[in-house]
């Protein structure tokens, strides 16, 4: 079944659009976790167990797996999010020459010896040929980075080309183009009002990733109004939740189950209008 249907049941479901950011900062682990043998996964498993029923998907980011321990709290953690019948998607922003992006394409794939997710983040700078292995995944989603939340976006995505169209609207028009299997979606920060509004109307069919909301302040209306496609989308939020109970102490699961649900809620507001 494609990411997208999937994705689909999964929000009728919980009732939710949230995807729970797992990316869990060594440095602000809980102390009394400190001492397992992976303090991540340990981390993960109570955030998991906590934030579940509110979640459409659970959205590890690669960057704080990259060693050896960390690979292993992430197939870990996949595993158990997909016991919970939780969606993941990999936030590893990848893409390569052919040769290694074939590898890459790996981490999509059930068949794989590694860890698999169910969809992945992508970088379109390398154009068509170093996302070809995902978007022939028929199964796995495909989000495409468009417009970015961080300040430092504009620096490219910006850029005014010939046509007068900005380069984020390129990248959205060719993700449209991309989206042979129904498989491609957009990321597009919550930061950027304007620009999901007016991406939302260039590309009407494509579900966005719309992170930026709780930590990095932006708008969850927005977020909401622009992000779904046909009821379809991700709101995500890492720190907000994950957290969010961090005086808590051994308690801090409570809280990050607390914020989830709150964000679901707020978010539902949005989604009922
Ligand atoms: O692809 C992403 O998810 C992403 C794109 C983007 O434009 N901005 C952005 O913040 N993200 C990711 O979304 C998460 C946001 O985390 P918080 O700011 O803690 O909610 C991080 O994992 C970021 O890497």
């Amino acid at each position: 079944m494609n990411f997208f249907d999937r994705l689909h049941d999964r929000i009728v479901t919980v009732d939710s659009v949230v995807s729970v950011g797992l990316d869990p900062d060594p440095s602000r682990i809980p102390a009394h976790l400190q001492d397992h043998d992976l303090p991540r996964w340990a981390f993960n498993r109570r955030i998991i167990d906590a934030t579940h029923e509110h979640a459409a998907v659970f959205k590890p980011n690669a960057a704080f797996y990259e060693d050896p321990d960390g690979f292993r709290a992430l197939e870990e953690t996949i595993a158990y999010a997909h016991g919970k019948d939780v969606p993941v998607l990999l936030d590893a922003k990848r893409a390569d020459i052919g040769n290694t992006t074939r590898q890459y394409a790996e981490l999509v794939d059930p068949d794989s010896s590694g860890p698999s997710a169910d969809a992945i983040t992508v970088n379109p700078y390398m154009g068509r040929d170093s996302l070809q292995p995902f978007l022939a995944n028929e199964e796995a989603g495909v989000f495409v980075l468009c417009r970015t939340s961080n300040p430092g976006g504009a620096d490219l995505q910006d850029l005014e080309l010939e046509s007068g169209e900005a380069l984020y609207e390129r990248v959205a028009a060719l993700a449209d183009l991309w989206n042979e299997n129904d498989n491609v979606g957009l990321v597009v920060g919550a930061t950027k009002p304007e620009e999901l509004e007016e991406l939302r109307e260039q590309v009407p069919d494509l579900p966005f990733l719309v992170p930026g909301v709780g930590a990095q302040g932006g708008d969850a209306e927005v977020a909401v109004e622009y992000g779904l496609a046909n009821g379809v989308g991700l709101v995500n939020s890492s720190r907000g939740i994950i957290f969010a109970g961090e005086d808590a102490g051994a308690d801090f699961d409570t809280a990050a189950g607390r914020a989830a649900k709150r964000l679901k809620k707020r978010l539902n507001q949005y989604r009922d209008e």
